[in-house]
């Protein structure tokens, strides 16, 4: 169902008062579809019981809140407490648009799996079993002595990145607020602090530019300009390549949960929905066009969801 649709099924389900004003909002006809996992947390574990859980998440919008400053996106001591905790109980990976390396700087915990650039900077001890012969596979070692299996599918669009990160900060400079980012695989044109009637000149600036560029795509986010190489990745691909990865969900009866908030989430929830089991949770406090199942309403109640889970698994 498409989003103009779904909101006339939903106006159906909004009552009046005498005056007139609507007794049930949106969200809470929204709801009905996508009910709250913190509400469905007792029969979604029912669904769980003897299955192997593997937690994803997403890292803006999910584990933090949305802030105006992409350098400032914190995330609270009681979300990293129960991040962590989830992680002593679940194989735990986060999969971002960031920069892997900026994910870790926020997180700071060395229990989790970390894929940056929408997934197209995955690290991983053993590396996944079904790429173990593909080329962008690659071993390293860290300043620990640890060793790590990279997967970088777009690495060949390294030095054409770096070329428009240059022509954007170039191009864009004049416009005020306006925030070009480095992602190390892909780029976000950030357009939260421009003024409302520059944001189509900014727009227009940069798929002007991306023109030129025919093997990039540009998609949407939150005030944000994705800007991705046109490879055959994204994060439901970067989720099944960790299922495929010993120690983390290669168990046969794995059961992934992914919660996460924005456009390319979806992708992650839709593998999620062609796996056929697992669940699918994204972090809204609005109704929107979804292919998850559950829902929470923000990076609070993702708190609290991942404290429940963990203390779950204590008391079975
Ligand atoms: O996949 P994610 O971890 O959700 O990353 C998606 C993008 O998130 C960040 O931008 C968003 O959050 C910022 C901080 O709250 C906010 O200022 C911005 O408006 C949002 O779009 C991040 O800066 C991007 O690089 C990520 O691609």
């Amino acid at each position: 169902m498409g989003y103009v649709e779904e909101k006339e099924s939903l106006s159906k389900a909004i009552r009046y008062d005498d005056h007139g004003e609507p007794t049930v909002d949106f969200y809470t006809s929204w709801l009905t579809k996508h009910p709250s996992a913190l509400n469905a947390f007792g029969q979604m574990m029912s669904a769980a019981k003897g299955k192997d859980i593997v937690v994803f998440l997403d890292y803006d919008g999910t584990l933090s809140r949305i802030v105006q400053d992409p350098d400032k996106a914190f995330m609270t001591g009681k979300m990293r407490s129960a991040v962590d905790e989830v992680a002593c109980c679940f194989p735990t990976a986060i999969i971002s648009g960031r920069h892997r390396d900026k994910v870790y700087d926020f997180v700071k915990l060395d229990n989790i799996y970390y894929a940056g650039s929408h997934g197209m900077d995955i690290s991983t001890p053993s590396g996944s079993s079904k790429y173990s012969y593909y080329k962008h596979q690659s071993r390293s070692t860290d300043a620990k002595g640890n060793e790590y299996v990279n997967f970088r599918p777009a690495f060949e669009f390294l030095p054409t990145i770096a070329k428009i990160i240059k022509l954007l900060k170039e191009e864009t400079k004049g416009i005020k607020g306006a925030v070009v980012e480095d992602n190390k695989f892909c780029i976000s044109v950030h357009y939260r602090c421009v003024k409302e009637e520059e944001v189509d000149t900014l727009k227009g600036m940069v798929e002007t530019l991306m023109k030129n560029y025919k093997n990039f795509r540009i998609s949407g986010g939150k005030k944000v300009m994705e800007i991705r190489p046109k490879i055959d990745w994204n994060k439901g691909r970067a989720l099944q390549y960790l299922l495929d990865t010993p120690g983390f969900g290669s168990s046969t009866d794995v059961l992934p949960i992914y919660i996460g908030d924005d456009e390319t989430d979806e992708d992650a929830f839709e593998a999620i929905r062609r796996i056929g089991r697992g669940f699918p949770i994204v972090v809204s406090s609005t109704p929107k066009e979804t292919k998850a199942l559950y829902s929470l309403r923000d990076p609070t109640e993702v708190t609290s969801f991942l404290s429940c889970l963990a203390a779950w698994r204590k008391d079975t």
